[in-house]
């Protein structure tokens, strides 16, 4: 099984999670993808959708699936998405696509987060994938100076404006071994609009597929 087939396994299982009459979350990238193409199979059981980003909301609606405005729908009780890399704890590295901060809004105003992704992203320690921090653009410089104190290297994503027109700033080389207090230090720095850590509000269960089959983390 190749890592796409594996995605999709992992999102073909977050499918047992929808329930009749749901108004569902739903994130970006290509596993959320999949998990778009699924859902539609099942579509009658989904009152509406809240998308993640204006790629997901798209990709939604062409399926003919309604997308509603956060506010308009409350709090839901189930948001999927995937992640650039899970701890066992849940805590996740997120933003490989530029999504990090309306996925943290809409997780966080989510009941349970079901995270989908092949296994590869499962790690010991966070902080491989370089973490990705929206940043409002005068504050670049700003932010960069602070990610070097911290140990890390910021590299500013060329080409690349948020669905919020900010920018994304990835910074290789942090340890993460504290995820909790790190995201809480990140979101003290004027200027960053969201760091990619879901720590303080991780994953409640984590569907991993590979190629021995799919299992699940709580
Ligand atoms: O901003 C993007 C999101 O956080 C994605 O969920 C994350 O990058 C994982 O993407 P993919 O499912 O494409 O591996």
């Amino acid at each position: 099984m190749n890592q796409d087939a594996m995605k999709k396994a992992a999102a073909e299982a977050a499918l047992v999670y929808v329930q009749p009459g749901m108004i569902v979350g739903i994130g970006t990238g290509s596993t959320a993808n999949h998990f778009i193409d699924l859902l539609a199979g099942i579509k009658h059981k989904v009152e509406a959708t809240v998308a993640s980003s204006i790629a997901s909301a798209n990709r939604l609606e062409a399926h003919g699936f309604r997308v509603l405005d956060l506010n308009e729908a409350g709090q839901l009780s189930l948001y999927v998405d995937g992640a650039d890399e899970s701890n066992e704890h849940l805590h996740l590295v997120k933003g490989g696509g530029g999504a990090l901060t309306r996925e943290k809004i809409v997780a966080g105003a989510s009941d349970k987060f079901v995270c989908i992704a092949d296994d590869s992203k499962l790690v010991n320690t966070l902080g491989k994938f370089p973490l990705p921090l929206e940043v409002i653009p005068m504050a670049q410089a700003l932010v960069a100076r602070e990610m070097v104190k911290l140990g890390g290297n910021p590299v500013l994503r060329t080409g690349f404006t948020t669905d919020n027109g900010n920018i994304i700033l990835d910074v290789h080389g942090l340890e993460i071994t504290n995820p909790v207090e790190m995201e809480n230090r990140l979101n003290q720095i004027p200027g960053v609009v969201t760091n990619g850590l879901f720590a303080i509000r991780p994953a409640d269960v984590l569907i991993l597929a590979g190629a021995n089959g799919v299992r699940t983390l709580v």
